[in-house]
């Protein structure tokens, strides 16, 4: 019996979502790749890497908006209270990608220096690191590298995807914010990860 509620509307890929700007994409493709189309044709997705369920972890400085980013993306909901992660949380989104099922686990870590510790066991096993970094504090984005070094200890960096994530746009000028930009671009480069400007936690999305 089937017991799961139907895969919201906005969760079911048929084509790849356009992306925001063309160089912060990860590629410019607006398809799947052939081996992903034909191995969901054949419902052989076990056998593209773990395509069934793929794990994501958060992870950067504390208060950067690592909840809220999840929070939009999740619920589409935005907190302006802060309340700390404590050691880590969970979040599972149901996707459908081309008429087969595919959940993703999202880890929201907590930036507390206090909880690293524990927060740091979930590690282990992602196929996507997201590094998040506040655009109105330049040593959140310092930061990113060690939390960059702390989860590839746990990871194999030639199998891991790398997004480096910029929050908080709303709480910097455009002055600061070009000049931002331009060092999260040559950090993301540096990491070969990719530098999309975060639209979800943006109040103003709400
Ligand atoms: N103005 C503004 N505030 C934000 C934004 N994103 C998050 N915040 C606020 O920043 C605070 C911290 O957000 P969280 O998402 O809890 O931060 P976190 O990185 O999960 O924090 P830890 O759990 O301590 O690691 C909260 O008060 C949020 O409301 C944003 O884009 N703009």
């Amino acid at each position: 019996m089937n017991i799961l509620a139907p895969v919201r509307r906005d969760r079911v890929l048929a084509e790849l979502p356009q992306c925001l700007r063309k160089e912060a994409a990860l590629h410019s493709n607006r398809t799947f790749h052939p081996r992903v189309s034909n191995a969901c044709q054949e419902q052989r997705t076990g056998t593209v890497g773990r395509f069934k369920i793929s794990k994501v972890i958060v992870v950067g400085d504390l208060s950067v908006g690592k909840t809220c980013l999840i929070n939009r993306f999740c619920k589409d909901t935005f907190d302006k209270n802060y309340k700390a992660t404590i050691g880590v949380d969970f979040e599972m989104e149901r996707f459908e990608v081309l008429g087969v099922p595919f959940s993703l686990q999202l880890w929201d870590t907590a930036g507390q220096e206090r909880f690293k510790c524990i927060a740091s066991t979930y590690y282990r096993g992602a196929q996507a690191i997201i590094i998040v970094f506040n655009l109105s504090d330049v040593a959140s984005l310092e930061h990113t590298r060690q939390w960059l070094a702390d989860a590839l200890k746990e990871n194999d960096p030639s199998n891991v995807l790398l997004f480096l994530v910029g929050s908080k746009k709303d709480l910097s000028t455009p002055a600061q914010y070009v000049l931002m930009e331009k060092d999260a671009v040559k950090m993301a480069q540096e990491m070969k990860a990719h530098c999309p400007p975060c639209p979800w936690t943006s109040p103003g999305v709400e």
